[in-house]
Parts: C-alpha cells; sequence; structure tokens
C-alpha cells in the first residue's frame, strides 16, 4: 500500500509538486489539502481518520460506489493479460468488443456505434468534429456553428471549455474557439417571470430559434445540452423544454446532441436523462458513471444516421492513443454490468430516486433562505435565496453558497455548491437508511448556516 507519511509530510509533498486542477494555488496550500485515503460505499476516509459521507460520488461520477472489489479484480486480469493495445491500423481487442457490445444493448434504440476516448471533454471534443465532418460528407460544409448554452459545463479542453458557457473559463485563453454560440440556460426560477414551467420550457427552446435565425440555418451544425446542466447548478428545465428543442433542431436540420456526462448511467433514473425528458438526439456523450471513476475512459453514441454518414466519407481522421484502452474497457464493461444486472438503474428509477426526491423536499422545503428545491433521481439541489417571497437571490453570486458547502464539510458531508446552488449527487447504491442520515446531516448544516446569516445580519 501507499508509503505511510504524516498528514503534514503528505501536505508538503502536494504544495510542493502538485498543481491541481481549477484550483487557486496559493489559498489550497495555506488551507492544506484534505488528504482522502480510503472509500467505501458512499462514504471516503481522510488521513485523520474522518469518515465523510460523499454526497457528490466523487465529481458525479462514482455511480456503483467505492470499494468494488470485483472492479479491481477485472482491472488486475486484464492487464495481467494484456495491459495495452491500440485500435489504430485495423486492431481490435476482446475488452473494448465486449464493451462496445454491451454499450449498444443499454443504449437507447439507434445507437449502435460507440467512439472511445480518455474523459468527458475528449468525448465533447470528439463529437464536436463528428459533427462538422458529418456537414462536410453531407455537402453542407458551412454547417459548422455548434450552440450550447450559457452556464452549461461541457469539459475543459479547448473545445469543451468553449462549448461550455462558463464565461470564467472563455477569458482564460481567448476561448471560444470560432464557430460557437450560446443561448440562455433554462433556469425557470430566474428568468420564469410569470409564466407557467411549461410556457417558460417553450419560451426558452425558442431562444434557439431565434439564435438559428440570427446565424443564418445553412450555417448552424448542432445544438448541444446536458438534459439537466449538473456543474451550472443542477438546472432541470420545464417538460417542454426538450421536446421544443427537438422540434425545433428537426425543423432547421440541425443536429441535436446530448451531453450525458453526468445524466448517463443512471443518474436520473433512467439509463439516460434524455429518456427521463422524451428526446432523442443524433450523437450523445458519456464518461463519468461508465466506468464509475475506477479508469479513466469516455464514450462518444454516435446515432446509427450519423455513423452512416461518416463512414461513407471513409477516413475519420481523428483518435487516441487511449482509445478504448482495455483495462478501461474491461472495468467499464464490469461496471456497466453492475448496473444493469444488480438492478442499481431500476432501484434509483422505482425506489430511492423517488425516496429522496420526496425527503429531499420535506427537508429543505421549510428553511427562510431555501428555495427551487429540486431534484430527478439521485440529482438534486436547491438555491441559497435572500428572500423566497420576491425570488431575490443574495448579492455576490456564490459567496453564501461557499459557506454553505464549508459547513456542510465541517460536518462531513460532501455536497458541491455551484455559485449559490447546495446540489448532491450521491452513489446509486445509496440505501433509503443513508438518505435518511444523510439529510439528517445536510438539515443541521443548514440550520446552522442560516445561524450565521442571522449573526451576520445577512437574514
Ligand atoms: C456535462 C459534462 N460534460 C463534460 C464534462 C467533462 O468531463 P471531464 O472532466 O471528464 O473531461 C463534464 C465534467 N463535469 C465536471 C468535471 C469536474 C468538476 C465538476 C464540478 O461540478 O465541479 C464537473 C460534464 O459534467
Amino acid at each position: 500500500t501507499q508509503q505511510q507519511r504524516s498528514t503534514a509530510q503528505w501536505r508538503e509533498l502536494d504544495a510542493a509538486h502538485h498543481l491541481h486542477p481549477f484550483t487557486d494555488t496559493a489559498s489550497l496550500n495555506e488551507q492544506g489539502v484534505r488528504m482522502i485515503t480510503h472509500a467505501d460505499g458512499i462514504y471516503l476516509w481522510d488521513s485523520e481518520g474522518n469518515k465523510i459521507t460523499d454526497g457528490m460520488a466523487g465529481l458525479w461520477c462514482v455511480n456503483i460506489g467505492y470499494g468494488r472489489k470485483d472492479l479491481s479484480e477485472v482491472a488486475k486480469r486484464q492487464m495481467d493479460e494484456l495491459a495495452y493495445y491500440n485500435t489504430f491500423f485495423k486492431t481490435s481487442h476482446p475488452a473494448v468488443v465486449e464493451l462496445s457490445h454491451l454499450l449498444a444493448q443499454v443504449a437507447p434504440a439507434g445507437f449502435d456505434h460507440v467512439f472511445y476516448t480518455n474523459s468527458g471533454s475528449e468525448s465533447v471534443d470528439t463529437m464536436i468534429r463528428m459533427v462538422r465532418r458529418y456537414w462536410d460528407v453531407k455537402g453542407k460544409p458551412q454547417k459548422k456553428t455548434l450552440i450550447g448554452r450559457w452556464n452549461g459545463y461541457h469539459g475543459s479542453t479547448i473545445g469543451g471549455a468553449s462549448l461550455g458557457g462558463m464565461t470564467y473559463m472563455h477569458e482564460q485563453g481567448e476561448l471560444p474557439i470560432p464557430g460557437i454560440a450560446h443561448i440562455e440556460q433554462p433556469w425557470y426560477y430566474k428568468h420564469g417571470k410569470d409564466m407557467t414551467p411549461e410556457e417558460f420550457g417553450v419560451a426558452a427552446a425558442r431562444w434557439l430559434e431565434d439564435k438559428i435565425l440570427e446565424i443564418g440555418a445553412d450555417k448552424v451544425a448542432a445544438f448541444v445540452g446536458e438534459p439537466i446542466q449538473g456543474a451550472g447548478g443542477v438546472i432541470i428545465p420545464p417538460s417542454t423544454y426538450w421536446p421544443e428543442i427537438e422540434r425545433i433542431c428537426r425543423k432547421y436540420d440541425i443536429l441535436l446532441v446530448a451531453d450525458e456526462v453526468i445524466c448517463g448511467f443512471g443518474r436520473t433514473g433512467e439509463w439516460f436523462g434524455q429518456q427521463h425528458f422524451g428526446f432523442k438526439p443524433d450523437i450523445f456523450t458519456t464518461a463519468k458513471g461508465l466506468s464509475s471513476g475506477y479508469l479513466p475512459i469516455g464514450a462518444v453514441f454516435v446515432g446509427n444516421d450519423v455513423a452512416a454518414t461518416i463512414a461513407a466519407g471513409g477516413d475519420f481522421n481523428h483518435g487516441f492513443t487511449y482509445s478504448g484502452h482495455p483495462v478501461a474497457a474491461a472495468v467499464a464493461h464490469a461496471n456497466v454490468k453492475a448496473l444493469r444486472d444488480e438492478g442499481i438503474v431500476q432501484r434509483v428509477k422505482e425506489e430511492t430516486g423517488p425516496y429522496m426526491q420526496q425527503r429531499w423536499r420535506e427537508t429543505f422545503g421549510q428553511f427562510e433562505h431555501v428555495d427551487d428545491v429540486r431534484g430527478v433521481g439521485l440529482i438534486q439541489a436547491f438555491t441559497l435565496v435572500k428572500n423566497k417571497a420576491t425570488r431575490e437571490l443574495f448579492d455576490n453570486w456564490g459567496e453564501m453558497g461557499t459557506m454553505c458547502r464549508d459547513i456542510f464539510f465541517g460536518n462531513n458531508l460532501i455536497m458541491r455548491a455551484c455559485g449559490d446552488h447546495m446540489v448532491s449527487a450521491p452513489p446509486l447504491v445509496i440505501t433509503k437508511a443513508e438518505i435518511d442520515t444523510m439529510l439528517g446531516t445536510a438539515a443541521r448544516s443548514v440550520e446552522t448556516f442560516e445561524k450565521k446569516l442571522r449573526e451576520r445580519g445577512l437574514a
């Protein structure tokens, strides 16, 4: 096992050599990192022996839960058999064939082909190139622009970060790249005004039609969206949104792409978020729950029409050294097979998802500064607000979220603050009893948060 060091020694070496993602290195090293050393089920342990409830499944990804020795055995067996070979130059290997066959079985109808990557960002970049290649082969090479949403998140590669709508990412690196446009997100709480949710869903979808007409339909290649915006704060569109988006895409002959990196592999209680909202994309991107984070792997599910068109175009000049990596593929296969054969996805749909949503609303429905309590399956959130009656948000967006998140973390419960949204996406294996315990801690944490607000004269 790892060399035993004190927490202080690990912290010192980490500060000396390790650059963390999305991090202000100076402030991180003032506080010192928390060393996570073990995990099992929905729990983490840190180097000080604290047991932490992981309400975020890592980064929305450990769907099957931690500590699955069957997955580590599969990894070892595959590594001993064939640790690596590539899938370029007319070769393949049993692990990636078995995974591809399984994915075609769990995919919605019409998706018989997958392209492999190492992450969600690489899946998104792959999709961008596939979409543009599709229109080249179709003889409409001027259809190049992809439309995403402000505050959408599609990763951190040049393409993914450009398609995402996080302006604080665009500012670093001269993004977005050419051929990317954005429309407003379908955030009913902020933009719904006096419309019903159903009316707002249609109105928000119509922003896409406006954008298409502004750019010119002959130049638009695709619309890309997360069924539920995850890192954007669990923005759940009204039921009328996605069917209207789909209608508009068909009307103007642009491809519809779902980014299922978070919503995929059971998060909403369906295998994929598109099935919860009832729309049919032409392509969708995945990663995270594909392997439950045990090894890095992503997959682009390519609709049969798109796959046939790209195939008709001959060489598709794209791919990665580790596309379809044998060990990652073998672990992903075991993970997806377990999600299916152990009835984990089914249980989210029928039992633990409905239970979480009911208890989530009961727990957070009565606080003075908590509103828009929402969720689907095992992805849920609420928003910290200044005034529920007027739907007034706090000033300095994100400050309250950070304060609240730190209170949760101090109570050994990990939730995520996205701005002033508090969000949660636990492993899909969470039990009803664990939900009760988690929400008991969460309620206590929000009570502490509101007490702090009053002490600071903010409430
Ligand atoms: C919808 C979506 N698409 C693409 C990506 C990129 O995946 P990779 O990170 O594997 O390249 C994501 C990833 N989502 C993500 C990644 C890291 C942190 C957080 C957060 O909420 O703090 C969210 C995502 O949520």
